[in-house]
């Protein structure tokens, strides 16, 4: 039994005393720091899947490196800390590249045939490889113009249609009451929005207007790592492949339907640009699945800490009340109160800076870029062949560097122009732009965040212009007001998630202000080719 055992012991230390040479010796020093682990290899899975996303926040604390490695069985990741590497990275696309990252989820996560992925992975370098020119093409697609304003102007729509749901039966015409409507506050906002973002661009056969499909894919999103990662799928994650076959199956019938005719300009050239590299008509369904990670997962958490900040301070509420009242226009005919989309786009300084602040404090997402050459970065650190580098949001939405002391505190007031202050000593800078990293930068950088700015910020107004929101509980004959705003916690959101998921829904009072009937009225822009907000470093013209 004593020898056993020492036979154990000792063939663990054997393996153990193995793995450290293996990991000294596979390790180049010019690579960047390797951090110091006490299990080889297997310590970095253990704080990845323990900590999630603030792992790497508190790597950065520890170590205080600009970049480090971490060691993985098979693979070494570059983890980047220092802002300034990232404009250097960015213009390294082809080699540090995102395209083997979303060509491989075609083949793997969205059980694409082999022939896809041969499609994607081709000329993988070049302008030539499909999923770079179906980049391009939906860059152009979403880029301000008519396209995006068409996108816009169903959403504003939509977006009413779910909002008059809010008001009591007796309210759905133009009189007044103080009637109040009872919604799980989380739940709501994330079905309204779903169904916002997906009508404007899928049209009227939009596959998420069935509840059921819908509640398909928020199975499906919080299982997604999971299922990727599993390993004999149809026995380990039975129920989210049965979900992900249920949702393709949708988007075949979607197709056959010839829905896509009816959809946005954008829906139709996403499609058509990979019809036209090749892909089957089963392996479009199956795009579908992955396209709807970027355009439908990160909106619904942003809207709703939006709403949230906005209603659950009055200074923030009041602000922006303010900044809206000169924009409103009552029609002495009908009544109305109308307001127009075009000038919550350039005339609403607080209303943005508050809806960058959400997006600085509450993102979560982390850029993955393969490296496809060995690269050395800026003359110093040099990257191998096959690495994976990652830029956590995270890390850089932290930064005291970037940001300033106050980094860790929500202020919406902090994007505001001229009023960047930082400090105890009250001196003003501006924070650096390029570590917000909400919708990625560069070559890459989301090219949704138009579309999905001026709707999250117009869902937000109508909220604003239209109803008080409070949070209740339920008592026992009927709902009680809570007398403070729950502090929402989030540690459980997914691995995979871009956004924090708040970990608990909780109940609120909707009550309409008044008897008014409001209009969001869409004017497209004069000169037809609209204005892009100014979001990230890349946005902002005088950065
Ligand atoms: C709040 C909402 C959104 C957030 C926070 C967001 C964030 C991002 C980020 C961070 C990336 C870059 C990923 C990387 O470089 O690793 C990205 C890419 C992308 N996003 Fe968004 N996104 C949002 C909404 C949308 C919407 C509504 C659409 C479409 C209508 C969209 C379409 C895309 C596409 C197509 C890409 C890939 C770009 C490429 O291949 O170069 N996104 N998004």
């Amino acid at each position: 039994m004593t020898y056993s055992i020492s036979l154990v012991l000792a063939g663990i230390v054997a393996v153990y005393v193995g793995l450290r040479f293996l990991l000294i010796l596979t390790q180049s020093k010019e690579e960047p720091p390797l951090l110091k682990t006490a299990i080889p290899f297997l310590e970095p899975i253990i704080g990845i899947i323990r900590e999630r996303s603030l792992f790497y926040p508190r790597l950065r604390d520890k170590y205080n490196h600009d970049m480090y490695t971490l060691r993985l069985p098979f693979a070494r990741i570059y983890v980047v800390n220092a802002t300034q590497y990232i404009p250097i990275l960015q213009k390294h696309w082809r080699t540090i590249s995102f395209t083997p990252v979303l060509a491989g989820a075609g083949p793997g996560p969205m059980g694409m045939s082999s022939e896809a992925g041969e499609i994607l992975h081709r000329d993988i370098m070049s302008d030539s490889n499909p999923v770079q020119a179906w980049s391009r093409a939906v860059t152009t697609a979403l880029h301000p113009g008519e396209g995006l304003d068409r996108l816009n102007g169903r959403a504003v729509e939509v977006m009413q249609e779910m909002m008059h749901t809010l008001r009591p039966e007796s309210q759905k015409g133009i009189p007044p009451a103080d009637k109040e409507r009872i919604i799980d506050f989380w739940a709501w906002t994330n079905h309204a929005i779903i169904q916002t973002t997906t009508d404007a661009v899928y049209g009227p056969g939009n596959p998420f207007k069935k509840r059921d499909f819908e509640d398909a894919w928020n199975y499906w999103t919080p299982h997604y790592l999971t299922f990727a990662l599993a390993p004999f799928k149809s026995f380990l994650a039975a129920k989210a492949l049965r979900t992900r076959e249920f949702m393709v199956e949708r988007w075949s019938e979607y197709f056959r339907a010839g829905w896509l005719e009816h959809a946005s300009p954008f829906a139709q050239i996403m499609y058509n640009q990979q019809k036209s590299d090749g892909l089957s008509f089963d392996d479009l369904a199956r795009a579908q699945v992955g396209h709807s990670h970027g355009i439908v997962a990160t909106t619904g958490p942003t809207t709703w800490w939006l709403l949230y900040h906005i209603f659950s301070d009055p200074l923030v509420l009041s602000d922006l009340r303010e900044e809206l009242k000169p924009l409103v226009k009552v029609d002495d005919n009908t009544g109305e109160s109308r307001i127009d989309l075009a000038d919550i786009r350039t005339k609403c300084p607080i209303l943005l800076s508050t809806f960058k602040e959400v997006m600085r404090y509450h993102s979560l997402g982390t850029q993955v870029r393969i490296c496809l050459e060995d690269e050395v970065l800026n003359g110093r650190y040099l990257l191998k062949k096959g690495g994976i580098v990652m830029i956590p949001q995270l890390v850089q939405h932290t930064s005291v560097e970037a940001w300033g002391p106050d980094a860790a505190e929500f202020r919406y007031r902090r994007f505001l122009k001229g009023d960047f202050l930082i400090g105890d000593s009250g001196q003003k800078r501006k924070p650096n732009l390029t570590a917000f990293r909400a919708f990625g930068g560069g070559h890459t950088m989301c090219p949704g965040r138009h579309f999905s700015s001026t709707e999250i910020m117009a869902f937000a107004v109508l909220m604003v212009l239209q109803f008080d929101i409070s949070p209740i509980e339920e008592g026992l004959h009927s709902p009680v007001a809570l007398s403070k705003w729950p502090i929402p916690t989030w540690r459980n959101s997914p691995m995979v998630s871009s956004f924090q998921i708040p970990d608990h829904d909780f109940k609120v009072s909707v009550k309409p202000r008044d008897g008014t009937k409001w209009v969001m009225d869409f004017a497209k822009e004069k000169d037809g080719s609209g204005s892009g907000l100014e979001i990230t470093a890349e946005d902002v013209k005088d950065n």
